[in-house]
């Protein structure tokens, strides 16, 4: 397969450097990485080792790929979308936290699937990433049911070494990955804690409170997510990234633009488009656009503060 990974940052090398060991891959990153990776390769080290060579270019030209793999911040998806718009593809994957297959599919011709990714990944240094810990590649049909070009994506990973799931309810699996990170990274990047802090109160409960909200709104939209899978899910992550610095605290640490605006804030949004109340969203959103006015990540004046409470507070089903 001829695969573009629009993105190669942290997920995208590592998903890009390991899909080249049974695929033609190119990398669109930025320099210096674009660069190293021209000259020497990429290396991956961590829970993975592997070297490989795919190409590597700062600016898509355009051409033709079976696969394009989106794994840019969620904030650039639109810009990435109109860059492979140049270009043509049989399937557009994104592995992006949040909803970003809706922007992806509202802008491209080419037809668009959902994924997540739970393998760790951090870029070292130009040409080295390492991969802080193995999960699994989940992609399907992005409204759910099943499609013959996401069998195909998931065979390509899979013959990469990649652990990957071919999945016919992805919808659920988008909301549910949405309500645990809306839980873990915005209470672990205000804390500054690792994910394990998230085990005992009042994290736990803050984490929890967020997560419900969102399987809430999950319902609205007319997905089948309860709160008690939603809630188990947090559970399972909490426990299993303990040590983990979740990718939004990581973004504070590095004084970064987060993906607040995907992650709560897209839970406040659709909440408000069926008119629900999920306040401790509101407020997990509001501290973290003020943190980035604050450090001069975000322009003043992007999102609202958070009414009073009103008496439409989150179900506890
Ligand atoms: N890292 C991880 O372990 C995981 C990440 N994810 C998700 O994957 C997505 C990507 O995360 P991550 O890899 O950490 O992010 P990174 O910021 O490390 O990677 C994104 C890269 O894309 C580059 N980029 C953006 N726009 C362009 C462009 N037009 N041309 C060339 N390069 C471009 C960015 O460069 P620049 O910064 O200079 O704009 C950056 O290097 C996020 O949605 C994240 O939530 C999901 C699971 C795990
Ligand atoms: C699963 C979790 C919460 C792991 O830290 C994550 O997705 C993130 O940090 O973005």
């Amino acid at each position: 397969m001829d695969v573009l990974v629009f993105g190669a940052g942290s997920l995208g090398t590592l998903v890009g450097a390991l899909l080249a060991r049974a695929h033609d891959v190119t990398l669109v990153g930025r320099d210096p990485h674009v660069s190293r990776v021209r000259e020497g390769g990429v290396r991956v080290s961590g829970a993975v080792e592997a070297r490989t060579a795919p190409a590597a270019t700062t600016k898509y030209d355009g051409s033709a790929a079976d696969l394009a793999v989106v794994a840019v911040k969620s904030f650039d998806t639109a810009a990435a979308a109109d860059a492979l718009g140049a270009g043509s593809f049989e399937v557009v994957c994104s592995l992006q936290n949040g909803l970003a297959e809706e922007t992806l599919a509202a802008r491209l011709d080419a037809p668009v699937l959902a994924g997540t990714a739970t393998y760790g990944a951090r870029l070292v240094e130009p040409g080295h990433v390492e991969c802080t810990g193995v999960g699994r590649v989940v992609l399907g049909a992005r409204s759910g049911g099943t499609d013959p070009r996401a069998e195909r994506v998931g065979k390509a990973f899979r013959d990469a070494g990649i652990e990957t799931l071919v999945a016919s309810d992805m919808p659920r699996r988008l909301w549910e990955k949405l309500a645990v990170n809306a839980g873990v990274n915005a209470v672990t990047a205000l804390a500054r804690v690792e994910n394990g802090a998230l085990t005992d109160d009042p994290g736990r409960e803050l984490a929890r409170r967020a997560t419900r909200e969102t399987a809430r709104v999950a319902r609205a939209e007319g997905v089948s997510l309860s709160n008690r899978r939603a809630l188990s899910a947090l559970d399972e992550v909490v426990t299993a990234t303990e040590a983990n610095r979740s990718s939004m605290l990581q973004d504070v640490d590095d004084e970064k633009r987060t993906e607040v605006d995907a992650i709560n804030g897209t839970v406040v949004e659709r909440a408000e488009r069926h008119r629900l109340d999920v306040p401790t969203n509101r407020t997990l959103a509001a501290l973290l656009r003020t943190w980035e006015v604050g450090r001069g990540v975000r322009k003043a004046g992007g999102g609202s503060v958070p009414p009073e409470s009103t008496s439409r507070g989150e179900s506890r089903q």
